[in-house]
């Protein structure tokens, strides 16, 4: 299987380190990966840990990866996961906050049918989509998302437009809308509230609470859900990659456990 991987920041680089572990799952490689103006340490990087792949920064026409996947941003969705998925290369995404974006959701279902191809939208830093996502079979009556991180990791986000991040002394919340909302007002923070949104209640009609907490060191999420199935709760702590602290590092973990699926005679 060749995969070409869009972005090669905290995630990317994390999931190209880890690849090795998977390689017991014979020909899973990366032959290319897709950058934004990638910067010496990165040309560098790429050289000494995957020397096989090619850095460029869009696919070659001729090109045909079995599989793209996206670990870059909300903008990578327009101008790799789209144009892929109509040359029928099925994709998987992370920057799933960008489907908040209007149109989004059908552009890439359009996409993916005249490519004849799909596109996968990856759990990353959350749990329980499977739950939620078949519940939703039954009817929801309720779905809320409660996203807490560090005050750091806000940073350069408008919640410091809300509150003085480095000044809290107690956990606050600085957002309460719309999974939509959320997603659109902070594209690096928010895709989890983005994925609840799309398995569950839909991205207008779940509710999106996001903290800022000085005291704790972890990247919280809670998931409170009520329907025709039942309750479920949620907590999940997620440690931060030291790469980008506002990234936990079971977005790394959702990538590899979907690689693995997509080459594995037993998926799971
Ligand atoms: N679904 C989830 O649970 C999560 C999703 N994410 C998403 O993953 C993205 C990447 O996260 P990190 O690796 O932590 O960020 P990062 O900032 O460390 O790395 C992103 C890399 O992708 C590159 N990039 C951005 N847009 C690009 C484009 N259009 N084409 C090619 N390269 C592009 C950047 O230059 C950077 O090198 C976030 O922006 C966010 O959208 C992040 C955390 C959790
Ligand atoms: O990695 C996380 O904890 C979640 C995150 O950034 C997001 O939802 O965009």
């Amino acid at each position: 299987m060749r995969i070409a991987l869009v972005g090669c920041g905290a995630i990317g680089s994390e999931v190209l380190q880890r690849l090795p572990q998977l390689s017991g799952l014979q020909g899973l490689r990366v032959d290319w990966v897709l950058a934004r103006q990638p910067r010496p340490d990165v040309v560098d990087w790429l050289a000494q840990h995957v020397p096989g792949a090619q850095l460029l920064q869009a696919l070659p026409e001729d090109a045909r990866p079995d599989l793209l996947v996206e670990c870059a941003g909300h903008s990578a969705i327009a101008t790799h996961v789209l144009p892929a998925l109509r040359r029928g290369i099925p994709c998987l995404v992370v920057s799933v906050g960008a489907l908040a974006a209007p149109g989004l959701v059908e552009e890439l279902a359009d996409a993916a049918r005249q490519g004849g191809t799909r596109v996968q939208l990856l759990p990353g830093a959350i749990g329980a989509i499977d739950a939620l996502a078949a519940a939703r079979e039954g009817g929801l009556a309720q779905v809320t998302y409660t996203g807490t991180k560090p005050a750091a990791a806000w940073k350069g986000t408008p919640a410091e437009t809300v509150c003085d991040l480095a000044a809290l002394t107690a956990p606050f919340c600085f957002f309460q809308g719309s999974a939509r909302e959320a997603a659109q007002q902070y594209p690096r923070n928010a895709n989890v509230a983005a994925t609840v949104a799309l398995a569950g209640l839909g991205l207008d009609d779940t509710e999106v609470r996001l903290v800022a907490d000085p005291q704790c060191s972890e990247n919280r999420h809670q998931i409170a859900a009520q329907g025709a199935f039942g309750r479920l709760s949620l907590e999940l702590a997620g440690q931060p990659l030291a790469a980008n602290p506002k990234t936990s590092a079971l977005t790394v973990f959702s990538v590899l456990r979907a690689l693995r699926n997509a080459v594995a005679p037993l998926a799971i």
